[in-house]
């Protein structure tokens, strides 16, 4: 049966945390070069990431397939999901099972400057907005950007898309994307950050011990329909490290189905783009299938801290049947 997500090779992390996974042997960095190409955000709220820049890789050498737009579309002046339909809502339950659309409210709280939802306080789940749009539209291009070069290199060094856990097989580490930057910090150091930040002042701890589990965190993540094996969702597992986040990438309309169904809750969890999921590594869930489009998301584990959240679900029961039991989160 389903259990922790393990990684390919059979490694896993235990009950506690600890990573029990060998040390991956890394190739060698390519020597620094300077940037090819950069991505702009004209969002003024996203100072921090104003600028995404690609430095070059050894297949630069080569023309790449598809290059890089060096401009984005810039969004309407909305800090969240364009796609949201339901702006005015806090919170939209939707019981597959037991009648009609239920509104409810969501329990909110400020941590700094960011709005918590509280997905559920016991268990310790909770949702914020992390990203901007242009962010999140910037990363997945720089992720696609990479894999065509890593496709039309097809050098042993550049990799693409692949499987690096069990249940999935469309990852990427954001670590491959080597030289890309944010204000001058790489953007795997920029992630954790922002999220860790966050984390660790919900869970009580100091941001500076929590760390992504191994080379491979934080890693992009892709489902698609579009192509001849597609990849829909992953099965229910917990991740078995302390901490896992959910970053959602795409946006509401770029796909139909998915969400993330927490098992103890019995709700599906939809976020809008550029929002985070935050839960303990123990709780069981799984990455609803997709039946249309694609789905792009930024997954981390991470250690350092446990917040001792056990998971109360059984194993027991048709839990499939709650997957259709959705929350949305709006300001
Ligand atoms: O697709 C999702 O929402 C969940 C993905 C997930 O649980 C995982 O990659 O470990
Ligand atoms: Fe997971």
């Amino acid at each position: 049966m389903v259990k922790s997500r393990k990684s390919k090779k059979g490694n896993r992390a235990d009950k506690n945390g600890a990573a029990k996974i060998s040390p991956a042997v890394r190739p060698p960095l390519p020597p620094k070069s300077s940037p090819s190409s950069s991505i702009s955000s004209s969002d003024s709220t996203s100072a921090s990431f104003s600028t995404v820049t690609v430095g070059m890789l050894p297949s630069d050498i080569l023309p790449a397939p598809s290059p890089l737009p060096t401009n984005l579309t810039p969004l309407p002046n909305c800090p969240m999901d364009p796609d949201r339909e339901m702006v005015g809502f806090v919170e939209t339950t939707i019981p597959s099972i037991t009648g009609g659309p239920t509104i409810s409210p969501a329990s909110t709280r400020m941590i700094g400057n960011t709005k918590i939802f509280e997905v559920d306080a016991s268990v310790g789940c909770f949702v914020f907005q992390a990203l901007t749009p242009d962010e999140c539209d910037a990363l997945i291009r720089i992720a696609e950007d990479h894999v065509q070069r890593a496709e039309y290199a097809q050098a042993n060094t550049t990799k693409g898309w692949r499987k690096l856990y069990t249940y999935t097989s469309m990852d990427l580490p954001v670590q491959d994307i080597r030289s890309s930057m944010c204000n001058g910090r790489d953007l795997k150091s920029w992630l954790m950050d922002k999220i860790c930040k966050v984390a660790g002042a919900y869970y009580g701890c100091d941001p500076r011990v929590l760390r992504a589990r191994t080379w491979k965190e934080p890693h992009f993540l892709k489902y698609t329909t579009d192509c001849e094996t597609p990849h829909c969702g992953v099965e229910m597992h917990y991740d078995g490290c302390n901490i896992s986040y959910n970053m959602m990438l795409s946006r509401m309309s770029e796909y139909t189905g998915g969400g993330t169904y927490i098992r103890c809750l019995k709700k599906t969890v939809k976020l809008s783009q550029g929002q985070v999921l935050v839960t303990p590594g123990d709780l069981f869930h799984k990455g609803v299938d997709i039946t249309d489009g694609t789905r792009y998301l930024i997954i981390c584990f991470v250690d350092g801290f446990d917040p001792g959240i056990p998971d109360p679900s059984s194993s027991k029961g048709n839990h499939d049947a709650y997957e259709g039991n959705t929350v949305r989160y709006f300001d």
